[in-house]
């Protein structure tokens, strides 16, 4: 057996060093998930051992050994099934692969279309090939048909050629967002979680965002049947602002993670929901800042409604996906990051409401990770949080509860009675706290745990546990973890103070803090080592060359009023954008002044250039950052993009053969993305189309102004066809050049029974030609859903 554990540092309790360890490997997981055509995971030899053979396997790749003494050892004596027989079908269900599932986003108005497709099209598949398999069935748990899983391999969905439309639709479905692939399990946890559109809802360890993605269709949910009716052109435009901030959630959700990259990996995964009630941080989510300014009570602390701890885990719930694990695993396994599991659930015990919800999940099937980090919550927290009985909810959830009694084992596979035995044998990663205390577990019912064993609905393993606060943590729990993260916060302050002159073209003097390992902040009294360093400045980095790290976040303020709150200042202490230049052109262009964007967007610049993007964010998730006064959060994502600057000044100067001097007045585009929530306030640059001249617009990418006029088609031009209803024509001429919504007339709305959102598209007018604003991948979803709306209308007729 050769155990790839090498690396690990002798104290992982801290957690940093596994972390990483762990967060690397899932970062490289969740690349690998976006796509329907690459191997499965874990599909690559482990490191160290495991390998069967080097030759093709099932399914073209390396097959493992997906066998383990200690492993079995382990969990028969931790009696995580009922009987032997139940173990012996729970090992034989660990070594298959996990069969694929995937989920249909419940926002927009596609879901019921693509729930239908599914049902119809997919779930009845049969034929010569398919013989063995059973074909996609939907969750029995999951509500209304929302959630599918099938056992084809990806070989299979590649060449059989019954699978070939599913396997393009799965392909499509997950780029456009009309479908997200998800593990069923992990569909759980926000399930209970119960999330309503007016929540504020914390997810504490949320990359890549699969559950995000969840939370911010369960705050959308109202949003699904509106459908936005347009300043100029719709005689109700009141009543669709109206709408809009009715059925807008008035909650929100933080999606925070402690690694950088994957919260960039989250903001790329949820840009699909098109939010204005997303902001993504970037902290340990032990030391997650606490805000002060409750909604009309600046003293108290700000806590959320709903929290979400799927915290950072061993991971051996997910063998049958990634079968490396079978090799590397030992019987202290699960012990590495059991303290900071335990940190992380009591900050959010800390930030949660009374009368809120919170929600602990792995994916271990490891009591070390799962019951005994409830036990020491609860301990903590001396009965302000209560472990809630879920029996009742999602009744067709197959489950098994929480365990009593269990073993601490470690490395070397020998199980430890005690702390103290653990140490002296050199295990210095076991606490005390692993052990279960059977007097204390006696007051608690941890039996409400919910674990969910992979044999229970052919899935991988999970472990869920829901707390209610019933009230306020006693002020001494309180001061001990706000204690616990203020320490590890002023570690990080005082490395922030020496990186001041950063990008300035000075030499950079570095400080290095390392801290004895007894202490957990440094006050110990032992001695502290400090190093510096000093570097040679790095060439200036290129402007907003990420979205959206790059620059400060600022309030737009076009008039330099709302003093009380001037702007969020950077470190480096630019001030606000003189907004004006922005605000005044873009309410000029698009007549869209009630939307009332000095008050209702943010940006990020840097001080003297005008903001790149202009995002949308919902009154409350805005006034939640204004109360950041200390300026705590490290912001790595925010809001709807509804604008952005078209630099007239580079090579794309004439712009789709634009006037530059008649741009240069608004170089400021509308966003696809955002059309839903601008074009109810927009009175200016909308028109309405014919259904003919929507597809040539999208099959074309554009449409000549002036019949056959050679329009710019990338490099070389190409004649194209022109508008050919006059009222289009009479349209188009009565905008001004740049940016501007087609859309379709009432009539044709009705006719092809969809909503006027669905195909409103932003194009850019230029001198000779009219052309699409759209990415490729939308632009296919769009023809492919309108030739269904056609052929759904002529079928009928
Ligand atoms: C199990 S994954 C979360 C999966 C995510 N909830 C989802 O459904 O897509 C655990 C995450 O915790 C993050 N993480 C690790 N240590 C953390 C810490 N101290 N605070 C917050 N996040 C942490 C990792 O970067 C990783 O993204």
């Amino acid at each position: 057996m050769g155990f790839n554990n090498k690396k690990r540092k002798s104290n992982p309790s801290d957690g940093n060093n596994n972390n990483k360890r762990i967060q690397k490997r899932d970062f490289k997981k969740s690349n690998r998930s976006n796509s329907w055509d690459k191997e499965p995971k874990g599909k690559r030899p482990a490191r160290g051992g495991g390998k069967k053979n080097n030759g093709e396997g099932k399914y073209g790749a390396t097959e493992y050994v997906r066998e383990n003494e200690h492993f079995e050892a382990y969990y028969s004596a931790q009696k995580i099934c009922s009987s032997d027989e139940d173990f012996a079908n729970l090992m034989r269900v660990l070594k298959t692969d996990l069969p694929s599932s995937f989920r249909i986003n419940g926002v927009g108005n596609f879901a019921a279309r693509i729930k239908q497709r599914v049902k119809n099209e997919f779930a009845t598949l049969s034929g010569a090939g398919l013989e063995d398999i059973k074909p996609p069935k939907a969750v029995e748990w999951y509500p209304d048909s929302g959630a599918w899983q099938f056992s084809y391999s990806r070989l299979q969905l590649r060449s059989v050629p019954q699978l070939k439309s599913l396997h393009e639709f799965l392909k499509s479905g997950q780029e456009f967002g009309s479908i997200t692939r998800q593990e069923v399990v992990s569909m759980i946890p926000t399930q209970f979680l119960k999330v309503e559109p007016h929540h504020k809802v914390l997810d504490m360890c949320a990359a890549p965002g699969s559950k995000t993605f969840q939370v911010l269709e369960a705050l959308h949910r109202d949003f699904e049947s509106y459908d936005p009716s347009f300043g100029s052109f719709h005689a109700d435009a009141e009543g669709g602002k109206a709408e809009l901030s009715a059925k807008m959630p008035t909650g929100f959700v933080v999606a925070n993670d402690a690694d950088l990259k994957r919260c960039n990996l989250l903001t790329h995964q949820t840009k699909r929901a098109n939010s204005p009630c997303l902001l993504v941080t970037n902290h340990e989510g032990q030391n997650f800042p606490v805000i002060k300014g409750e909604p009309g009570n600046a003293q108290d602390d700000f806590k959320f409604d709903s929290i979400l701890c799927d915290v950072p885990c061993s991971g051996d719930g997910t063998m049958r996906k990634a079968p490396d694990i079978w090799a590397r695993w030992h019987g202290g396994f699960g012990n590495g990051l059991h303290s900071l599991q335990i940190k992380i659930a009591k900050r959010a015990a800390q930030i949660l409401k009374v009368g809120g919800r919170m929600v602990y999940s792995t994916c271990s099937l490891n009591p070390i990770e799962n019951e005994a980090v409830v036990m020491s919550l609860m301990k903590a927290t001396n009965g302000a949080l209560t472990l809630v009985d879920v029996s009742k909810e999602l009744p067709n959830l197959k489950r098994s509860n929480g365990l009593r009694d269990w073993q601490v084992w470690g490395k070397s596979n020998r199980r430890w009675n005690s702390a103290e035995e653990a140490h002296e044998n050199n295990e210095k990663v076991v606490a005390s706290s692993m052990f279960p205390d059977k007097e204390f577990l006696d007051t608690i019912p941890i039996e409400n745990c919910v674990r969910i064993l992979p044999h229970h609905s052919d899935t991988g393993g999970f472990f869920v546990a829901v707390f209610d606060k019933v009230r306020e943590l006693d002020p001494e729990i309180e001061t001990q973890i706000e204690n616990e993260a203020n320490g590890n916060e002023s570690k990080k302050s005082k490395t922030r103070e020496f990186s001041k002159f950063k990008g300035l073209g000075m030499a950079e003097v570095k400080c290095h803090f390392e801290y004895p390992s007894s202490s957990s902040n440094g006050d110990s009294g032992d001695q502290i080592k400090l190093s510096l360093t000093v570097e040679q400045p790095k060439p200036p980095k290129e402007k907003y060359s990420r979205d959206p790290q790059d620059g400060t976040l600022l309030f737009l303020n076009a008039h330099g009023q709302d003093q009380s709150r001037p702007g969020r200042k950077g470190f480096d202490g630019v001030a606000p954008v003189n907004s004006p230049d922005v605000v005044d052109p873009i309410n000029e262009k698009y007549g869209i002044h009630s939307l009332q964007i000095e008050k209702n967007c943010v940006t990020r610049t840097a001080a003297g250039s005008k903001p790149k993007r202009v995002y949308y964010v919902t009154p409350n998730l805005r006034q939640y950052i204004a109360a950041d006064t200390r300026e705590s959060l490290r912001i790595t994502a925010i809001g709807l993009k509804v604008f952005e600057r078209q630099n007239l000044n580079d090579d794309k100067d004439s712009y789709f053969g634009a006037d530059s001097k008649v741009l240069s007045s608004c170089n400021y585009r509308l966003n696809q993305d955002g059309l839903f929530l601008t074009l109810p306030f927009m009175t200016k640059q909308a028109i309405t189309i014919t259904i003919p001249e929507l597809l040539q617009i999208l099959k074309l990418r554009g449409l000549a102004l002036v019949e056959n006029e050679p329009v710019p088609d990338g490099s070389k031009f190409t004649p194209r066809p022109s508008f050919t209803d006059a009222e289009t024509r009479k349209h188009v001429e009565s905008c001004s050049q740049g940016s501007l919504v087609c859309l379709l007339r009432d009539e044709d709305v009705q006719k092809l029974n969809c909503s006027r959102s669905e195909f409103a598209i932003t194009c850019w007018k230029g001198k000779t030609s009219l052309n699409l604003l759209v990415s490729k991948v939308e632009t296919e979803h769009l023809l492919e859903k309108l030739k269904a709306h056609t052929r759904d209308v002529n079928d009928d007729a």
